[in-house]
């Protein structure tokens, strides 16, 4: 657990005593200290990874390894420490907005919740409805559909939305949509680098009957009554639930898989699940694996409403449209195999985004000032199915 020494909120602090804890310079000024920090922090975050890979591959049992792992304080606080400031003072600092992805989680909300992205869904759904209800004549159908939505029912996302927006960071380390405005965020982890991030260990979380309270009670009750260690949590309590950099910190296909369905439990009908996931490759090279979690994720009662390709990350959002998750199991026939990875298969298989820069190469400037901004920028709508 990280101990109360590194947990601080008051930036430069934290970063300078836990720098000097992982036996790191604290000058940034000189280039070459700053690569070989960045380097340092790198090694410590992708060690972690691949020890647990390693413990997975030899022993096979995840609950096993993963009770020990959660037991290794000192690795989990050298972690915690690394990742944040990894991400703070090297990642934050160098990387362009457009490929920030705590930036394209925020438009992404912004976009769905007050852009018109979730109006367009819902005209969708009520198009569809209709078809297969024999359209607007089949009178009978129709009132009772009226009747349903008429209903009060707290733990459906509607139109228009004008509160908060819930969020939920699962593996937060730092906590950075904290600094939003317009979300009430809650960050949670297995070992927080700020106090503001609940203790907690998702895989673990236990998800209770929903509250049936209107939205602002529901703002209070998130602010002032959950504590560290969580342990549980209502469901369909959450607007939006992110998953960055988290799936693939699991050695198992298996732990990813529960990680989304306990998502699907806590978001709302309409919630948003937002994964970021690492590939540095082309955009081509993993399609299948895209395709392959796209189905896996959609069977629990999820539709995917954006993909993006960054240079080092995936970029996905899935709007929950069902909470019936059993037909979508049976007809879709996904198994939590098809949340792999590529490291499930090659231990060496290198994991390039903790250890490169977001920054545009030569090459993509270039196109961008040619004019083939939709090109580098890897942000668009791609369907790879
Ligand atoms: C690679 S870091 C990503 C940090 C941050 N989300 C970001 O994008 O920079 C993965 C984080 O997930 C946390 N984590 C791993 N398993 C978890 C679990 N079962 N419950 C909560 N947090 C977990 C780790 O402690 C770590 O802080």
């Amino acid at each position: 657990m990280a101990t109360g020494k590194n947990i601080r909120t008051d930036g430069r602090k934290v970063s300078e005593s836990s720098s000097s804890e992982l036996g790191l310079s604290t000058s940034s000024s000189d280039g070459k200290d700053d690569k070989e920090e960045k380097e340092k922090l790198s090694g410590v975050v992708k060690g972690v990874h691949a020890k647990l890979r390693r413990k997975y591959r030899e022993v096979g049992d995840f609950d096993k390894i993963w009770q020990e792992h959660c037991e290794d304080e000192q690795s989990l606080s050298e972690y915690a420490c690394a990742m944040r400031l990894l991400a703070v003072d090297h990642w934050k600092k160098t990387t362009p907005s457009d490929h920030d992805r705590i930036e394209w989680c925020r438009r992404t909300c912004y976009e769905f919740f007050r852009g018109g992205g979730l109006l367009k869904c819902l005209e969708k759904d009520d198009r569809r409805r209709q078809h297969t209800l024999g359209g607007a004549t089949n009178g009978e159908n129709c009132e009772t559909e009226r009747k349903r939505m008429k209903t009060a029912d707290y733990n459906t996302i509607r139109l228009p939305f004008t509160s908060k927006i819930r969020l939920l960071d699962v593996g937060s380390c730092y906590n950075p949509f904290m600094e939003f405005e317009d979300f009430l965020a809650i960050g949670i982890d297995i070992v927080p680098a700020v106090e503001s991030v609940f203790k907690c260990d998702f895989l673990n979380l236990q998800v209770q009957e929903p509250l049936q309270l209107a939205p602002d009670t529901i703002d209070t009750f998130l602010r002032g009554s959950l504590r560290s260690p969580l342990e549980r949590v209502p469901r369909e309590i959450f607007h939006v639930v992110v998953f960055s950099l988290l799936l693939s910190y699991f050695p198992s296909p298996y732990q990813r898989w529960i990680c989304c369905q306990k998502a699907h439990e806590l978001l709302a009908l309409n919630g948003l699940l937002l994964i970021i996931t690492p590939d540095s490759s082309h955009q081509g090279r993993n399609a299948a694996m895209i395709k392959s979690w796209r189905k896996a994720i959609e069977s629990m009662g999820f539709q995917r409403w954006r993909y993006g390709k960054d240079r080092h990350l995936h970029l996905m959002a899935f709007r929950k449209v069902s909470r019936d998750t059993r037909n979508n199991l049976l007809t879709n026939d996904a198994t939590p195999d098809m949340l792999y990875i590529p490291q499930d298969f090659n231990e060496f298989e290198e994991e390039s985004v903790f250890t490169e820069d977001f920054t545009r190469s030569e090459s993509e400037e270039r196109l961008l000032l040619e004019g083939f901004g939709a090109l580098p920028d890897g942000m668009d709508e791609l369907d790879f199915s």
